[in-house]
């Protein structure tokens, strides 16, 4: 399974998203940059990834890939973690996730079976939570109140969702951050869905300790879930501090740099109840799966960041530690199911029930539309 050739198509789509101070909004149609990444062996297996950029490819991937073995995964993941020093800035975690994807990708085409088999299966189904978008300003039919999220949370619940959580106003929308305003929102939404719906929260992520403190207390006797990200999460001990003040469960790390180490750090440290991973966050599938068994080993649960089928393949081989797949993020305004036009089919469809069913195609499971990518390619 030699890899002998690297390549990366470069298209073009209409986005409906903005990105703004690192969170995703809605926005005006745009036109947006995709890439297929793809990695071939000698005999001809393929596996793929979305979002690796071009330049990166010719100048650090082929030089560190051609000639390896692509079911070597693991020492495909030092050798580009032992790389990444020095070189963050060029080859990010991101990077790193989306060659180890495609590895996965290609192990799962070369024995006809989605990743989960190979990991190990567990379960086919899991419960989906709806992740809303940052609040708006004066967006019409945005989130721009506490009684807007109200009625989103009402329509999510009507959908099948069975768990709900909340990211509210942030910079540099006027007035965000505000204790208070994100604590009113979590009082409408609890009013509005009453208790059967599970309710997580993901506020400002540069709150002080009392600020935290004092959205915890208010949201523990409304009975959220969890919450996410309050502070900065540079700072474990303000979240050691946190998990001890506080009887909500407190889950993380989701930015902090340094993958593995960082979230072994945090257990160690007790500076989370739930531990939060991501295949983005971690460097692929291959070290996410170390972070799941690094919570099962400490008794913890752990929970996936961001949607996607890669996330997916990954929750449908454990049972614990991971609850729920993060379904987003969602807006009353933007339509989820046309967010990736260069799939034919939906990679993360929720039946009635809130589920969402683990791919069953080979590899990561994707079902990729080539007529669209070649009639939107561009040089
Ligand atoms: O707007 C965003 O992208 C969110 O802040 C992002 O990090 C989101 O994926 C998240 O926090 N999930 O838990
Ligand atoms: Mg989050």
């Amino acid at each position: 399974m030699e890899i002998t050739r690297l390549g990366v198509r470069v298209f073009t789509y209409t986005s409906f998203i903005r990105r703004g101070f690192g969170h995703s909004h809605p926005g005006p149609p745009n036109e947006a940059r995709q890439t297929l990444f793809e990695i071939e062996t000698r005999g001809g297996a393929k596996g793929y990834a979305f979002g690796v950029p071009a330049d990166l490819v010719e100048r650090t991937l082929k030089p560190m890939l051609i000639g390896e073995n692509a079911l070597y995964r693991e020492k495909i993941w030092q050798k580009l973690s032992e790389l990444q020093r020095g070189n963050g800035s060029t080859l990010s975690d991101a990077h790193m996730a989306l060659v180890d994807v495609a590895l996965w990708d290609l192990a799962g085409h070369a024995v006809g079976l989605p990743v989960q088999k190979l990991l190990g299966a567990f379960r086919d189904k899991i419960p989906a939570y709806a992740s809303t978008m940052c609040g708006d300003a004066d967006l019409k039919g945005g989130l721009t109140c506490p009684e807007a999220y109200a009625d989103f949370a009402e329509q999510c619940k009507e959908e099948g969702y069975t768990a709900f959580k909340m990211h509210p106003w942030m910079p540099p929308v006027p007035g965000a951050p505000s204790v208070d305003r994100d604590i009113e929102m979590c009082v409408a939404v609890r009013k509005r869905v009453g208790d059967g719906m599970h309710l997580m929260l993901d506020p400002y992520h540069q709150y002080s300790r009392q600020e935290a403190k004092k959205i915890g207390r208010a949201i523990e006797e409304l009975g959220f879930l969890w919450m996410e990200e309050p502070m900065r999460e540079a700072s474990v001990s303000s979240y050691t501090w946190l998990c001890n003040e506080l009887d909500l469960d407190i889950c993380g790390p989701e930015t902090a740099p340094g993958q593995i180490w960082t979230r072994a750090e945090w257990v160690k440290a007790g500076a989370c109840d739930i531990l939060r991973t991501g295949v983005l966050d971690v460097g692929g599938i291959t070290p996410m799966m170390k972070t799941i068994h690094l919570a099962e080993a400490h008794g913890m649960s752990i929970e996936l960041h961001q949607n996607g089928a890669a996330t997916l393949q990954a929750l449908g081989a454990m049972q614990i530690p991971g609850r729920f797949f993060e379904r987003g993020l969602l807006h009353p305004l933007i339509d989820y199911t046309k967010r990736t036009p260069w799939l034919a089919t939906l990679e993360d469809p929720m039946d009635k029930d809130g589920f969402v069913h683990v791919p069953t195609g080979p590899g990561i499971g994707w079902d990729i539309d080539w007529d669209f990518i070649a009639a939107n390619e561009v040089n």
